[in-house]
C-alpha cells in the first residue's frame, strides 16, 4: 500500500502521461490535501478508506453533524454509494459517517454498491477497479435452499466419507418418487423412535420461517410445490432446555482462490418454548429457532440490556460458547467444525461461481459477499448445517444486533478494501447512466492490439485505459451476435497478481475477522476434497504464495493426517474434545485451535457505555443526491399518507388514493420515522 506521503511527487492533475494508468494507481498518486493530512492520525494514511465502529457512536441516538474526524476523506474525494434493493440503515449511516454521498439507484459509477437481491450480470461486467460490490454472480447456488443441498450432495458422491453435515433431503417435485419410497419403507420397518421418522418441509425460497410444516408420510406433503423436505434433527444440543440455532457471518473476498473470513461473534437464536421432542410439531416455538416465529410468543423475552450477553432469547455467539464451556465441553472445537462445514459448503460451489467470475468480473477484488450461515448443533455438538443466507438481515431490532451487526460491518468494509479515489477520476471513466444494452455499450469500444481501450466521454472527447483484464473484443455473428468476454492466460496472471495483493491487504484490515481459508496446512488438508477447477491451480498457488511449501511435523504424511483430520472433525461422538484428536493431528490444528479463542471472547467490554439504538441521522446530515433525496422524500409521503388513509377509518391503504399529495408531503419529514415500516424484506427478517 502507498503511503499518502509518498503520493507528493504528483502534480495531482490528470497529466496526459497518466491518463494510461490502471484506475488504482491513479488513486494512489494524488496528492494529498491539507485537509487529509489533518486527518492522518486515525486513517493511517492507506488509500482505502478506513471504517471505524466509533463513527456511528453518539450520546442520544441522533447525529446532528458527522464528525470531520472520520468523514473527511469520503467527503473530500466525494466518495458515493448506493443500496439497491433495500434499504439497510446500518449500511446508510455507517458510510454517511464516513463522508459518502447516497446516489439514487440508477446511478453505475458509485464507489460502493450494496444489494440485497440478485444483481444484474450485465451491470457486473461494468464494474471498474475503484468500485465495489457486495455480491459474486451465481451465489444464489449457495444461497438458494435446495441449491445448496444439491450441491453438496454432489460433492457427498464425489466425496462420500467427507460431506456429511446437511440432514438427508428431498427436493420436489423432482424426488417425490424417492421420498415414497422412503416413507412407505420407514412404516414397513414399524419400529423405531417417531421423531426419527419425522420430516421438516420449507419453501425453497423462503425465509424466516415461512411456510414450513412438518410431514411424516408422502400424503402430508403436496408433491408437485417447490419444496425441500429434510429429515427432522430431533436431538439437539439445548440451552437451559430451549433449542437453538447459531447465525455465523462470512465474508467471502475470493472464490477462486477461495478466500474466506468467519466474523469472531455472531447470534444464537433460542427457540422460546422448552425443548420436547415428543411435543406437538405444530408448537412451532417448541421447533423452530427463527426470531420473526418466536418473537410473537407471550414468553418471548427480548434482550434489552447492553451488558448481558446472555439475557432472553437471542444471545451472542460467544455467550453460548461460554455457556458450553461452563458445561464442560470445547467451544473452540465446536468452532473448528463449524468452520470445516464453512470451507467444504464454499468449496461445494467454488467451480460454479469461478467459471461466472472468469468472464462477469474484468477486474479482481471487485465483490465480496457476506453469508449468513444457519448452524444447528446436535446433542453429541456436531454442526449441521441448515441454510445458507444471501444478505444476510443487517436489522438492528435489539441492543445486541446493534452491537454485533455495527462492529461486523465495519470490519465487512475495511475487508472489501474500498480505494479512496478522486471523483475527478472516476467521472472521467465513469459510465453516467444506465446503458439500454451493456454490450451497445462495449462495441463503442475501439479494439486496440495493445491493453488499452478508448472510451468516449463527453463532447465527443475520448480517454485511453487499460483494457479491463481478459475483456477480448465482442465479435458480432456468433451467439445473437455477440460471443461472451474471455479471458486469455496471461490475463489470468494479471487476475491473480491482483487477488494476491488485496489478500495482503486483507491481512491487515480483517479487524475481527478470522481468516479461515487459506491458513497454515489448509491446502495440504482441504486438496484432496477440492473439485478441481482448471489447470490454473489457483488455490494451491495462493497458499504457496503465502506458506510455502509444509512439512509435515511429525513421522506421518500430510496425506494419511488429511484422512485423519476430515474423519475426526465429522466424528464429533468419537472425538469430543481437542485432547482425544490424535496428537500427530494436533499438531497440525494447534494454531487453529489458538485462533479460535476469539470466538469466546465477549464483545461487550467492562466500563464500556454502547448506544441502544443505531443512530438516526438529522436530514440536515445527510449526503444525498438531489435525486437519492426526491426518492426518499416521495417515500416517507407515501408511508405517511398510508397511515393516514389507516388511521381515518381502516381504508384500502393500497389504493391510488393513498400517494402522497402536499399536505402529507409538508409535514416535516424528520418528524417520520419510516425507517422500520419502509424496510424490504431483506432488512427485516431476524
Ligand atoms: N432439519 C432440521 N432439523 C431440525 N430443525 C430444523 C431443521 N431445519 C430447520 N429447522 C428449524 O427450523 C428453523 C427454520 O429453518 P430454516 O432456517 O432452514 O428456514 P428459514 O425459513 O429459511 O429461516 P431463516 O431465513 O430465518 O433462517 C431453523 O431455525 C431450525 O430451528
Amino acid at each position: 500500500m502507498v503511503k499518502l506521503e509518498e503520493k507528493k511527487t504528483d502534480g495531482g492533475k490528470l497529466g496526459n502521461d497518466r491518463k494510461n494508468r490502471p484506475v488504482e494507481q491513479e488513486s494512489n498518486r494524488s496528492t494529498p490535501s491539507k485537509d487529509i493530512e489533518q486527518s492522518k492520525k486515525i486513517f493511517r494514511l492507506f488509500d482505502y478508506v478506513q471504517f471505524h465502529v466509533d463513527s456511528i457512536k453518539t450520546e442520544n441516538n441522533e447525529v446532528l453533524q458527522r464528525n470531520k474526524k472520520y468523514s473527511l476523506p469520503g467527503e473530500k474525494f466525494k466518495m458515493t454509494f448506493k443500496l439497491s434493493k433495500c434499504d439497510i440503515k446500518l449500511v446508510r449511516t455507517l458510510m454517511n459517517c464516513h463522508g459518502f454521498t447516497q446516489c439514487s439507484t440508477k446511478r453505475l459509477d458509485v464507489n460502493f454498491i450494496w444489494t440485497a437481491g440478485p444483481y444484474k450480470l450485465q451491470h457486473m461486467r461494468m464494474l471498474k477497479p475503484w468500485q465495489r460490490l457486495n455480491q459474486f454472480p451465481r451465489s444464489l447456488e449457495l444461497t438458494r435452499k435446495d441449491k445448496m443441498c444439491d450441491n453438496i450432495a454432489r460433492m457427498q458422491r464425489m466425496f462420500p466419507k467427507n460431506y456429511n453435515f446437511i440432514p438427508e433431503f428431498y427436493v420436489l417435485p423432482r424426488d417425490a418418487e424417492k421420498f415414497r419410497l422412503c416413507t412407505e419403507e420407514m412404516q414397513a420397518n414399524g419400529s423405531g423412535d417417531a421423531q426419527d421418522k419425522l420430516f421438516i418441509v420449507k419453501p425453497c425460497n423462503s425465509s424466516r420461517g415461512q411456510g414450513i410444516f412438518f410431514a411424516s408420510q408422502y400424503s402430508d406433503v403436496p408433491p408437485d410445490s417447490p419444496l425441500l423436505v429434510s429429515r427432522y434433527l430431533s436431538h439437539p444440543y439445548l440451552i437451559d432446555g430451549h433449542k437453538f440455532d447459531l447465525r455465523i457471518y462470512v465474508a467471502v473476498t475470493s472464490f477462486y482462490p477461495l478466500v474466506t473470513y468467519v466474523f469472531y461473534d455472531g447470534l444464537t437464536r433460542l427457540a422460546s418454548a422448552k425443548y420436547d421432542p415428543s411435543s406437538s410439531h405444530r408448537d412451532e416455538f417448541v421447533h423452530l429457532t427463527n426470531y420473526s416465529i418466536n418473537k410473537n410468543n407471550k414468553q418471548f423475552i427480548r434482550n434489552e440490556s447492553m451488558a448481558t450477553e446472555d439475557l432472553g432469547h437471542k444471545w451472542t455467539l460467544g455467550a453460548f460458547l461460554r455457556y458450553m464451556e461452563r458445561e464442560g465441553k470445547d467451544p473452540k472445537l465446536l468452532m473448528l467444525r463449524i468452520e470445516d462445514v464453512i470451507i467444504k459448503s464454499l468449496l461445494s460451489v467454488q467451480g460454479k461461481i469461478a467459471s461466472i467470475c472468469r468472464t462477469a468480473l474484468p477486474y479482481p477484488g471487485t465483490n465480496f459477499e457476506l453469508f449468513g450461515f444457519d448452524i444447528l448443533v446436535d446433542q453429541n455438538l456436531k454442526p449441521w448445517l441448515l441454510e445458507v443466507n444471501l444478505s444476510s438481515s443487517m436489522a438492528c431490532d435489539a441492543p445486541l444486533d446493534s452491537l454485533v451487526k455495527s462492529q461486523l460491518m465495519a470490519d465487512l468494509l475495511n475487508l472489501a478494501c474500498i480505494p479512496l479515489i478522486d471523483r475527478k477520476i472516476t467521472e472521467k471513466i465513469g459510465v453516467q447512466t444506465l446503458p439500454a444494452n451493456v454490450e451497445d455499450n462495449f462495441s463503442d469500444i475501439e479494439r486496440t492490439p495493445e491493453r488499452e481501450i478508448e472510451i468516449p466521454v463527453d463532447d465527443g472527447q475520448t480517454i485511453k485505459i487499460n483494457r479491463p483484464i481478459g475483456v477480448r473484443r465482442i465479435v458480432k455473428g456468433k451467439r445473437n451476435g455477440k460471443i461472451p468476454i474471455r479471458i486469455s492466460d496471461s490475463a489470468l496472471e494479471l487476475k491473480i497478481e491482483g487477488v494476491m495483493r488485496k489478500v495482503k491487504f486483507e491481512k491487515e484490515r480483517k479487524g475481527n475477522f478470522i481468516r479461515i481459508f487459506p491458513r497454515p496446512y489448509s491446502f495440504d488438508l482441504y486438496e484432496k476434497v477440492m473439485e478441481g477447477i482448471d489447470k490454473h491451480a489457483l488455490d494451491e498457488r495462493l497458499f504457496l504464495e503465502e506458506f510455502g511449501e509444509s512439512k509435515s511435523p511429525v513421522e506421518e504424511s500430510l496425506e494419511d493426517l488429511a484422512i485423519k483430520y476430515h474423519h475426526a472433525i465429522l466424528h464429533a461422538d468419537q472425538f469430543p474434545t481437542f485432547d482425544s484428536l490424535p496428537s500427530s493431528l494436533r499438531k497440525i490444528i494447534d494454531s487453529w485451535y489458538a485462533e479460535a479463542a476469539h470466538y469466546v471472547e465477549r464483545i461487550t467490554k467492562e466500563g464500556e457505555i454502547y448506544a441502544a439504538k443505531l443512530p438516526i441521522i438529522r436530514a440536515t446530515a445527510r449526503l444525498r443526491t438531489r435525486s437519492c433525496s426526491d426518492w426518499y422524500d416521495l417515500r416517507r409521503a407515501t408511508i405517511l399518507a398510508k397511515k393516514n388513509a389507516k388511521d381515518a377509518g381502516g381504508q384500502d391503504a393500497n389504493k391510488e388514493n393513498s400517494l402522497p399529495h402536499a399536505a402529507t408531503a409538508n409535514v416535516p419529514l424528520d418528524k417520520i420515522d419510516s425507517s422500520a415500516s419502509a424496510q424490504p424484506a431483506a432488512d427485516s427478517k431476524i
